[in-house]
């Protein structure tokens, strides 16, 4: 069975090493390298009742996700994904604890090694298509006529092309979340960083673009961090589903290892008897912690 308990995130230590008989070290790795380890990571914050209280999101956080691993963070509403995720991005910094990024502890300032997508689109209305995808390489110093090439070709790699001077108005939203797609993956990160990306998206859209994002992820595997409040969207896209309990002090409780076949469609994927089962035992963690948001957050 798949599921890990509390017990289960304390064995991250022997998760990312391989069982090493003589015969393996010669011809494999002796570590599976880390993109990201949270360890202890606790975020505080002022409170939003004021009166000088805090707020304490996530508490003790351990984790890590592997290089070129596919993981998903699902919990119940406001528990602290996000905050994790802005840990990741180095947006915040945690009140305590670490981040490490391929091995290297992340100080001040933002992970250079990530691109962050959010659920609302980062592309500047006055750029086209093609002037958001080239901007953050502009940034990086690239010259014009090297970044406008670059564009052109993730418009064609996000199924764009023809599509490169229109501005944000005139595009559907899942031609600017195509483009959002783009202009993070342009930059040739090597962790992506995604915070419900889709929700906003009706579902057919949803679909087609779960289905991009992994044939895009499948051509070179970057580490995928993505936080959704859609169950079926983690266990479809995600090599491990990780479940944050209710807030405050929000912390891991399960693990879930997804061992659906790749390449994965994510509709049919989701008929497999497989796949429900994975739902169901998923599930039957999450919705305790569910009823438990909801029952803490009543007035
Ligand atoms: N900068 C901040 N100052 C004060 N409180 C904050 C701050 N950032 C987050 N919080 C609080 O921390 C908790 C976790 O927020 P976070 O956005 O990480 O949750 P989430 O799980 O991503 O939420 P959702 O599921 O609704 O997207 C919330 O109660 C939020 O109000």
């Amino acid at each position: 069975m798949s599921f890990t308990a509390a017990v289960g995130i304390k064995r991250r230590d022997a998760s990312v090493r391989l069982a090493t008989s003589s015969a393996d070290t010669l011809d494999r790795p002796l570590e599976i390298r880390e993109a990201l380890r949270f360890e202890g990571v606790t975020c505080t914050f002022a409170s939003n009742r004021g009166r000088g209280e805090n707020y304490t999101a996530v508490s003790d956080v351990n984790l890590s996700v592997r290089d070129g691993e596919f993981l998903s963070i699902v919990g119940p509403t406001g528990c602290g994904k996000s905050t994790l995720l802005n840990v990741a991005a180095g947006l915040i910094q945690p009140s305590a604890g670490t981040l490490s990024v391929f091995g290297q502890k992340l100080g001040q300032g933002l992970n250079r090694q990530a691109s962050y997508l959010f659920q609302v689109d980062a592309l500047m209305p006055w750029k086209t298509a093609a002037e958001n995808i080239a901007a953050g390489l502009l940034f990086h110093g690239r010259t014009k006529a090297d970044a406008m090439a670059s564009a052109r070709d993730w418009l064609i790699r996000v199924g764009l092309e023809g599509h490169g001077d229109k501005y944000p108005h005139q595009m559907s939203g899942g031609m600017r979340k195509r483009a959002g797609l783009a202009q993070a993956l342009v930059l040739d990160p090597r962790i992506l960083l995604m915070d419900e990306p889709f929700s906003a998206l009706d579902i057919q859209t949803r679909h087609f673009m779960e289905d991009e994002l992994l044939r895009l992820w499948s051509a070179d595997r970057k580490s995928v961090v993505f936080v959704t409040h859609d169950l079926e969207e983690a266990i479809s896209l995600s090599d491990r589903v990780i479940v944050m309990s209710a807030g405050p002090a929000t912390r891991p409780i399960a693990e879930f290892d997804i061992d659906l076949r790749r390449p994965r469609e994510v509709s049919e994927i989701r008929m497999t008897q497989r796949f429900l089962q994975l739902h169901a035992e998923i599930w039957q963690v999450l919705r305790g912690e569910v009823l438990k948001g909801y029952a803490r957050n009543r007035p």
